[in-house]
């Protein structure tokens, strides 16, 4: 049954109605549509949506039984629910119960799933309430084992919505081809639940709606055998498609995405293996609003958390050296990001700057000297040195202040690692980036002890507060999550039409500049994810003014106050009312 019913606005800016024959007394806002000016209220809009049982059935207004008794009576409900009406408050709190029931973390994944394919508004009021407990079953450690058995628990694509009606609208991509999920390795098909989880993480921690954000999985089959014997895979059973084939497609996707959604749709890229991610990074980062996370967005998060343990340890980046396990994306990302910014800050050149880091792969410390010829992303990370086949042997020889893991395997920092690493720091700085959790190069537990308490530890999935000798240590999270959502927003806010390196380096400043006194006190060097929506504003306030700054931003004129103008567009997830 269709009815035509308006939709009246609360304190928030009306940011997802997409129909163009809305009435009311609107301006062209940044999201191309017609919005209220800062504090004003308009006219109500008008706009057609089912009602009835098809309204309880669609996800983006379905308000269960938080519809109120005149809502019922317009829009045909009388029968199709209970008597009681409810608050959204009483929701979440009944919500929350049940989760917490469910003592299997992929359970209470599934049931979220299920949540927002019933109740998108009241799923993300979940997640943005209780993000520090949710965000370890929508993101990392546990959407990686939902990507594993993604074929077993798929019930329906929930993008496809945003897909078919909301083409005109999409502001964020997130694209996969499921070659490298977390530290798992070849997904294929089933990569789709990190697009997914990523994309609820730039609503829910950034404030981009729901309607703008598309997840897409690229299939080019997998090589995955297991995969491809799986009687449950949901993906092409093939082999990968490569070379020019792979290439040929992935380019007419991009001419799509622009075709389809203009200059200014962000496509962030997510899991690629290395081989094809710096390639496709550097051929769209010339033409199209493009990011790589893995290598980007983890180079600035980890930045953050540098800049920031100096107040810890003192002195300035260029006093560190870094040793890395690890030198694909995020290893080499991480690195030149560092070398950039210590070469901003001295005015050294770049060359100099990368003489402080030294980075590991799967054959030992990266040498001139080494005879296999070595991918076009590790040359600038190949000094003089003597080769060293292990990772304790080069940090004997290197003597790291900071160890970071990038490995994407577990458990490599082992207790003789840490303790030499611990031997010639006061406090030794450790990373252990991989995940998910299984694949962490350490726990953050092993770090304390076998540092005697002295690490500044944090890792890419998170762990919880350790007591070591009656102390409690809180390890940090160092996870691009805490950038991606600021930085696409600010991109988005902006109308950014290229990702900058400097823009990187913004949000990094920012993340490290939400770190207080109270944090450093704890030993922290990430401000706590509570507090992600403000950090977001500020980081995407932040990137906007380097868009600004740069000649790239094209929503004109620039707001005085960024900050301000991030927090009002950001999506909230109250219930709006109907009438
Ligand atoms: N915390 C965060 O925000 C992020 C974490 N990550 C995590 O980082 C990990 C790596 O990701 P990414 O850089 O994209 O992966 P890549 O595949 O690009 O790089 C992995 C690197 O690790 C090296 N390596 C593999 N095994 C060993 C080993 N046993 N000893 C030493 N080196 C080894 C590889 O060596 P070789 O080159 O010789 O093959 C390669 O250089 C993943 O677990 C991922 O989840 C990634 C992005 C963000
Ligand atoms: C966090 C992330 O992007 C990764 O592990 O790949
Ligand atoms: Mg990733």
């Amino acid at each position: 049954m269709e009815s035509t019913f308006k939709e009246q606005r609360g304190g928030e800016s009306v940011l997802d109605l997409s129909p163009r024959s809305a009435v009311g007394g609107g301006v062209e806002d940044i999201y191309g549509e017609d919005r209220a000016t800062e504090g004003q209220l308009v006219t109500p809009w008008t706009i057609s949506v089912a009602s009835g049982y098809t309204l309880l059935r669609d996800p983006h207004h379905n308000k269960g039984l938080a519809f109120t008794e005149k809502e019922r009576d317009a829009h045909y409900l009388r029968g199709l629910l209970p008597p009681a009406s409810i608050r959204q408050e009483l929701q979440e709190k009944k919500l929350m119960h049940s989760l917490r029931q469910y003592d299997v973390p992929l359970h209470k994944y599934m049931a979220l799933t299920e949540l927002e394919e019933r109740n998108e508004r009241l799923f993300y009021k979940l997640l943005i309430d209780n993000v520090e407990e949710l965000l370890p079953i929508v993101y990392t450690p546990t959407v990686g084992e939902a990507c594993q058995k993604y074929g077993s628990i798929f019930r329906r694509p929930q993008e496809l919505h945003n897909f078919l009606t909301g083409l005109s609208y999409i502001q964020v991509i997130v694209v996969t081809d499921g070659e490298r999920i977390l530290g798992l390795g070849d997904l294929g098909c089933q990569g789709m639940g990190i697009p997914v989880g990523k994309l609820a993480l730039y609503t829910a921690l950034g404030g981009v709606r729901p309607s703008a954000c598309l997840p897409i999985t690229i299939d080019v089959g997998t090589n995955n055998e297991q995969l491809l014997k799986d009687e449950f895979y949901i993906g092409l059973r093939q082999k990968r498609a490569t070379g020019k084939e792979y290439y040929d497609f992935l380019h007419e996707f991009m001419t799509a995405v622009k075709q389809n959604y203009g200059e200014k749709v962000l496509v962030q890229f997510e899991d690629f293996a290395n081989h094809n991610a710096f390639e496709l990074l550097a051929k769209y980062g010339t033409t199209h609003l493009v990011f790589n996370d893995d290598i980007q967005g983890t180079a600035s998060v980890v930045l953050a958390g540098l800049v920031a343990s100096l107040k810890l340890l003192g002195g300035t980046l260029g006093d560190h050296t870094f040793l890395f396990l690890g030198a694909g994306e995020a290893g080499t990302g991480i690195a030149e990001l560092i070398a950039l910014e210590m070469s901003k800050r001295t005015k050294v050149p770049l060359e100099e700057a990368r003489k402080k880091i030294w980075l590991v792969d799967s054959k030992g410390l990266i040498v001139k000297s080494r005879k296999e010829s070595l991918q076009h992303f590790k040359k600038p990370w190949a000094h003089e040195h003597e080769p060293c086949n292990t990772l304790l042997d080069a940090v004997k020889a290197i003597k790291p202040t900071a160890l970071i893991g990038t490995s994407g395997v577990g458990k490599q920092f082992t207790k003789e690692v840490v303790e030499a690493v611990a031997s010639f720091n006061k406090k030794p700085l450790i990373m252990a980036l991989s995940n998910p959790t299984s694949q962490s190069e350490c726990t953050a537990e092993e770090a304390y002890a076998w540092s005697e308490g002295r690490a500044i530890f944090a890792s890419g999935s998170p762990f919880d507060p350790v007591q070591y000798n009656g102390k409690t240590y809180v390890p940090g999270q160092a996870n691009n999550a805490y950038i991606f959502p600021g930085l696409g927003f600010g991109l988005v806010i902006s109308g950014a039409i290229r990702v900058h390196d400097d823009m990187l380096l913004a949000a990094s400043e920012a993340l490290a500049g939400q770190v207080t006194q109270e944090h450093y006190y704890k030993g922290m060097i990430y401000p706590p994810l509570s507090n992600i929506r403000k950090i977001s504003a500020n980081i995407a306030a932040n990137v906007a003014a380097k868009a600004y700054e740069l000649g790239l931003a094209t929503r004109l004129p620039r707001p005085s106050d960024l900050v301000k103008h991030a927090e009002s567009c950001m999506y909230t997830p109250y219930y709006r009312t109907y009438r």
